[in-house]
């Protein structure tokens, strides 16, 4: 058969080309290109609203195999906004999935690139760092892409949490429940909330710029600071909101970008990593219990390990094992802390759900 497959190109910011083939929407996308080293799981992390602004590399030679199914998502919509990959299939066999990859990728509007050789890809982004990068299969004109790609933000200093946070307030669990968790919503993954009502809370999910007030209106037990998108200094507003609720000394917890707001609210900086860290294996040292987690993450920025060392408001809880970064904090002498991957894994390993327990067992112990 011939492959009728339209030629697509990717330039990346440093002048750097390479040559696809196209494959879900006909059209152009731009963002900071970063890659996900993950095995499966890929509907979970289109979905997943910290991806928005990135274009993301599957790191997995084969993407697409399994097709899609309806409820394998974090939110209600993909929320990369390109995909670039080695193999990206069409056909899929699982007895569930009632959808192709490339016909879900055209109803979200995604465009996408395959053919790439994303071994030698991901190896120059891991030398080089993050950057920007243009994917097209309606114009492969080096001058025009080279134009667009100038028009591109920067990731540093860029606030995206607001653009993927709920609009209205909503509410999940049981409204009997006596466990209330306040989430202030930056692009929180489905999963989290489900990992908090399965435990038996009664949670309302708040748009990111609530002010305490009005989060204090539901009366919770406890606070969720959530994940998201965008740089994490860029959100003076929800260091505000986070410095008022750490002083009415309830439980917090904070996931990812809500561990980067603890920092920020102790006047932690954080700071924009080389190429970040996105994966279902990355070692994590619980360094209270002394036992190693496999965890879930997705982030591009980290919090300052110096800074944190210096500040005696916090103590760090868990490390990294591959490079040593801040994995997550506890505020001394408060019911806060955070953690810097993923522990409601989806995809990835349980290892980490411990997590919720903790925080569900703070709550219950301030009821009493
Ligand atoms: N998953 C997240 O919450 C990501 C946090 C932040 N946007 C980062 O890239 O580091």
């Amino acid at each position: 058969m011939p492959n009728l497959q339209q030629p697509a190109v990717l330039l990346l910011a440093d002048g750097n080309v390479l040559y696809g083939k196209a494959f879900g929407k006909i059209g152009t996308a731009t963002g900071e290109i970063c890659f996900n080293t993950g095995m499966t799981g890929y509907q979970e992390v289109f979905t997943d609203p910290s991806y928005s602004g990135q274009m993301l590399i599957m790191n997995n030679v084969h993407i697409g195999n399994y097709g899609i199914k309806d409820t394998d998502v974090e939110s209600s919509s993909v929320k990369i906004r390109g995909l670039i990959g080695r193999n990206l299939e069409d056909k899929f066999s699982r007895y569930q999935a009632t959808d192709s990859l490339e016909s879900y990728l055209k109803a979200n509007n995604i465009v996408a690139i395959e053919g790439i050789d994303t071994r030698a890809l991901v190896a120059h982004i891991r030398t080089k760092g993050a950057m920007n990068c243009i994917i097209s299969s309606e114009n492969t004109d080096i001058d025009f892409l080279t134009a667009e790609l100038a028009k591109v933000p920067n990731m540093d200093g860029l606030e995206l949490a607001s653009t993927v946070s709920t609009t209205e307030e909503y509410e999940l669990g049981d409204t009997n429940s006596p466990l209330k968790v306040a989430v202030l919503d930056f692009g929180v993954k489905q999963h989290i909330l489900s990992c908090l009502v399965s435990r038996g809370a009664h949670v309302r999910v708040h748009p990111a710029k609530t002010p305490l007030s009005r989060l204090k209106e539901f009366n919770p037990n406890g606070y969720f600071i959530s994940n998201g998108p965008g740089d994490p200094a860029a959100m003076p507003y929800a260091v505000t909101t986070l410095k008022a609720i750490l002083a009415e000394d309830k439980p917090v917890f904070g996931i990812c970008l809500g561990h980067q707001l603890l920092a920020l609210a102790n006047d932690i900086p954080t700071f924009k990593m080389h190429h970040g860290h996105r994966g279902l294996n990355h070692p994590v040292k619980n360094i209270i219990t002394g036992q190693c987690e496999i965890t879930t993450q997705n982030h591009g920025f980290g919090v300052d390990p110096e800074a944190v060392k210096n500040n005696p408001a916090v103590e760090i809880t868990h490390i990294n094992l591959n490079d040593n970064s801040i994995e997550g904090i506890r505020v001394i002498g408060k019911k806060a802390f955070s953690v810097q991957y993923h522990p409601e894994s989806t995809p990835g390993p349980h290892d980490s759900r411990y997590l919720f327990d903790d925080f569900v067992k703070m709550m219950q112990e301030n009821l009493n």
